[in-house]
């Protein structure tokens, strides 16, 4: 077990803070433990320290105070994927297989059949030929989805990883990410600015605000009106909707553009 770690659990941070180089806390004295299977949506406007945040667990961005323990098995999907070489789709996936390969080792055939597989299960097995650089946005994180699932992770960190998909892509993936939890016991954290994607999968939230500590428990409880309102500056409701046998809560922004254009011009 990695030092740090208590139980089972794949993050630990412990009063962890990060200062921005003007010297103000991005947060600070932040402590989180995610145990096997948890999934944790972070919310937060922009520049409220998310991607920061994901980074710092991923080992990417240092810790200015306090610490972080993650199990080794971590998968870390950035927001956005700059690649350097044309590398093909399926040599993008096989990537994910590096930690089981070690040094000098290529992938083989096994390694090249969970590369499909994990290709097939998000969707873009149409894909395996094209070149990883000619893919769209959308395409592009389902990909580098695909590379995660082949590391066999015990806990995914995913920044935005909705935010170029359609509708139905969005639905594959929250759903991918609760059967991962539940079939795998493979714990989730990502960042989203759907509140909705929080409260449809049932998970937990840390909401991250402006000049105030964050919020963390069950989406369903913490993502009260005022709690949303408050987040994101301007009204938000919620909306219970029974689609027997299903029931859902959607989010409605009141955006003010919405009441202006109703208004008669002067
Ligand atoms: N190297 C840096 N130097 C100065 N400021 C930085 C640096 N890196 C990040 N920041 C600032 O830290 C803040 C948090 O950035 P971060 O990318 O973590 O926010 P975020 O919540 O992910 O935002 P978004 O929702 O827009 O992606 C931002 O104000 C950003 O400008």
């Amino acid at each position: 077990m990695p030092t740090g770690l208590i139980e089972n659990d794949v993050v630990a941070l412990r009063h962890a803070g990060i200062r921005l180089p003007d010297g103000t806390w991005l947060f600070r004295d932040l402590n989180l433990r995610i145990a096997p299977g948890q999934r944790l949506c972070l919310l937060g406007g922009n520049g409220r320290g998310k991607t920061t945040l994901l980074r710092a667990i991923a080992g990417l961005t240092p810790l200015d105070e306090g610490s972080v323990c993650v199990t080794p098995a971590l998968a870390y999907l950035p927001q956005r994927f700059h690649c350097l070489f044309d590398y093909g789709v399926v040599d993008m996936v096989l990537m994910g297989r590096c930690r089981h390969l070690g040094l000098w080792r290529q992938p083989g055939a096994t390694d090249h059949a969970r590369a499909l597989d994990a290709l097939q299960t998000v969707g873009m097995q149409r894909l395996a030929a094209r070149s990883f650089r000619t893919l769209s946005g959308g395409e592009r994180q389902l990909v580098l989805l695909a590379r995660a699932l082949v590391s066999e992770p015990r806990c995914i960190v995913l920044d935005e990883p909705a935010s170029a998909l359609d509708l139905a892509n969005q639905s594959l993936l929250l759903a991918l990410l609760a059967r991962l939890a539940h079939q795998q016991g493979i714990s989730t954290l990502f960042s989203s600015h759907h509140p909705q994607h929080a409260l449809d999968s049932d998970c937990q939230v840390l909401v991250m605000r402006a000049d105030d500590l964050p919020l963390h428990g069950d989406a369903r409880t913490v993502l009260t009106e005022p709690v949303l309102s408050a987040l994101y500056g301007l009204p938000v409701r919620r909306i219970d909707i029974h689609d027997p046998p299903h029931r859902h809560t959607g989010i409605v922004p009141l955006f003010p553009s919405a009441t202006l254009q109703q208004e008669p011009c002067p």
